[in-house]
């Protein structure tokens, strides 16, 4: 297998929201690589969280990679406002883009964003094809291993298979994994090619989240020895 980075972005959605710049800080002194944000709409899944204004309020607090992933039914009405806020990625979910994923992946490449596109449990892997192979590619998939909308869920190993195909088709593709990473899981993820965790409870949850971030990279590290 090509080597490719690991990435460890902890997802903000289990940190304390209204201390967000003091645990965004936390995270990258602790070793992170990106901070996972989410973004949901209350349609496209049930629950809301936050939008562009705390993004551009973070941004004042931070240089890191924030990672975005727009749980949201119209991710088009979002890309300038998410650009101007200082997101980093923004990863669009495949089901609520069929029609104008090239448009909108131009759109968020001219906005100076990195394209990526999210796929639910139940969606299968093949939809996201065109959108890797396409002229105008995403530079991410984001394989969900719970239904998106809330932390703490258990992980479903069955995805793995989504990785695995992934993987095997595209070496060097930035692969995702959400929902349910931790020491228990993050093997299963990392061996069917993986290279960014996100992960929220067992990170925020654990005693010394540092601890847990070495053991993930680690775990991908292992998993794809050249990188
Ligand atoms: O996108 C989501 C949930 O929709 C995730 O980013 C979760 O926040 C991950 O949390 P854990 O499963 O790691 O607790």
């Amino acid at each position: 297998m090509v080597g490719v980075s690991p990435k460890i972005a902890p997802s903000m959605l289990s940190s304390d929201f209204a201390n967000l710049a003091g645990e965004a800080k936390r995270m990258i002194d602790l070793g992170a690589n990106w901070l996972h944000m989410d973004i949901m709409d209350g349609h496209f899944v049930p629950n809301l969280t936050i939008g562009a204004p705390v993004i551009e309020s973070l941004r004042k607090h931070t240089n890191a990679y924030l990672d975005c992933h727009l749980m949201v039914t119209n991710p088009m009405d979002y890309v300038d406002q998410m650009a101007k806020a200082g997101a980093s990625g923004f990863t669009f979910h495949v089901e609520v883009a069929k029609e104008n994923w090239q448009e909108l992946v131009e759109k968020i490449k001219s906005a100076g964003m990195r394209p990526g596109v999210a796929l639910k449990p139940g969606t299968p892997v093949e939809q996201v094809y065109p959108l890797v192979e396409g002229t105008n590619p995403v530079e991410m998939v984001l394989v969900m291993t719970v239904e998106p909308g809330f932390g703490g869920q258990k992980f479903m190993p069955n995805m793995m298979d989504k990785v695995r195909a992934l993987r095997n088709k595209y070496p060097t593709l930035d692969i995702e994994v959400d929902g349910g990473l931790g020491p228990s899981t993050i093997d299963a993820a990392a061996a069917a090619g993986a290279n960014c965790i996100v992960a929220g409870s067992s990170v925020f949850g654990a005693p010394e989240p540092g601890d847990v971030i070495s053991l993930l990279r680690a775990s991908v590290k292992k998993a794809q020895p050249s990188t």
